[in-house]
């Protein structure tokens, strides 16, 4: 942290009541310097057991949602198949279920989103991740990755991360790990890890990044919720307890950023990626592109949808 901001740090502990714009001040500072910014308790338990409840009524089937995509861990959907609740690893887009969705629409959480990238909200991507406890394989850790290589939209300044916790994440059930200031890089290439025990569909890692990087391990309980850009490397460790390490969370963009064309990039390898699973699921053909799959996708929470 710059002096500046650790001497921030220290007025505001130091102070009983320290003033609010102390407090935002401060919290800007640590999110640029960092690309991160974690806030306790800021989720209501009344809100995150409905979208608790939600999930499972998902899981049992009760309820069918349009354009969801239900995961299942790698390990779990090779072997035997077993139509149960608890196989499933993510959520994905579920912006057409109101319940779940209302976590977009979040006014604290908006607060936030706005002073990242301005009046102007879309909520582009969303998913409610329930990490299972590891089958062995170390199938249940995601490889450090910058959200970005997935977005053919920028600048990346304009786009954000809304991460919460629905119970306790610690190191022993698989918390968010993140490399404080990597977000003042690039984009970096990205593709399968080369693990033993296989790999999940999409899960790119950052090819060779600095194992010297310091890392910051986010412990967070229930509510906490923490803000990403997307240029910041971060994954999650394995789940080595016998619980679902749930979380739900919702990547917003401002409503004024603009698509890019990814091929000649390092996206073009996840274009084809989600071109081959867009025309198996949906039979459309070769001239869908990347952001065609996100334009259909985004929904307006806040102020005008303008270039995207
Ligand atoms: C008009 C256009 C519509 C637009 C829709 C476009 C949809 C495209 C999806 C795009 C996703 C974009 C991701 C954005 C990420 C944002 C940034 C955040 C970073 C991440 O989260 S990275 C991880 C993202 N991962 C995913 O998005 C994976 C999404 N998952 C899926 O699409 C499906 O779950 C999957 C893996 C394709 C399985 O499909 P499904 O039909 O449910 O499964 P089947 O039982 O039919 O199995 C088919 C085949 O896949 C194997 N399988 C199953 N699960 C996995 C797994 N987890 N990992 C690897 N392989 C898996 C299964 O064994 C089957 O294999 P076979 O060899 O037997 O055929
Ligand atoms: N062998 C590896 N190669 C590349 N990345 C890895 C490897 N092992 C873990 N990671 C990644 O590092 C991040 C942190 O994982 P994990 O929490 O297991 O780390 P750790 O330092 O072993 O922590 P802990 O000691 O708490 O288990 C995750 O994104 C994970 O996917
Ligand atoms: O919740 C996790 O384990 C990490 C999820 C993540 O980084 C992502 O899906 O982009
Ligand atoms: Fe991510
Ligand atoms: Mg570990």
């Amino acid at each position: 942290m710059s002096r500046a901001a650790e001497r921030l740090r220290l007025l505001i502990t130091h102070l009983d009541r320290p003033p609010a714009a102390i407090v935002s001040f401060y919290s800007r500072l640590f999110y640029e310097e960092n690309g991160f910014l974690l806030i306790k308790n800021l989720v209501s338990e009344e809100d995150i057991d409905r979208f608790r409840r939600e999930f499972e009524r998902i899981c049992r089937q009760e309820i069918k949602v349009p354009g969801l995509v239900v995961m299942r861990d790698v390990a779990i959907a090779k072997s035997e198949f077993v139509p149960d609740q608890k196989a499933v690893s993510k959520l994905q887009d579920f912006q057409e279920d109101p319940e779940l969705f209302r976590y977009c629409s979040l006014p604290e959480i908006l607060k936030y989103v706005e002073c990242f990238i301005g009046p102007n909200i879309m909520a582009m991507h969303t998913m409610l991740i329930n990490k299972p406890p590891d089958a062995g394989k170390k199938t249940s850790r995601h490889p450090m990755h910058q959200d970005l290589h997935y977005f053919p939209f920028r600048p990346a300044d304009r786009i954000v991360c809304a991460w919460t916790a629905m119970e306790k994440v610690s190191r022993q059930n698989g918390c968010l790990v993140v490399l404080p200031g990597s977000h003042k890089g690039t984009l970096q290439e990205h593709d399968y890890p080369e693990w033993e025990g296989g790999v999940n569909k999409m899960y790119h890692g950052v090819r060779g990044y600095d194992p010297q990087h310091p890392r910051v391990h986010l412990e967070m309980e229930k509510g906490d919720t923490v803000f990403f850009h997307p240029l910041l490397i971060h994954g999650s460790g394995m789940n080595q307890t016998q619980g679902f390490r749930k979380a739900i969370s919702c990547h917003y963009a401002s409503g004024d950023c603009y698509y890019i064309d990814v091929k000649g990039t390092t996206q073009e390898n996840i274009e084809k990626e989600v071109k081959e699973i867009a025309a198996r699921k949906y039979a459309v053909g070769d001239e869908i592109t990347l952001k065609d799959t996100w334009a259909v996708r985004g929904r307006l929470v806040q102020g005008a949808r303008i270039s995207m």
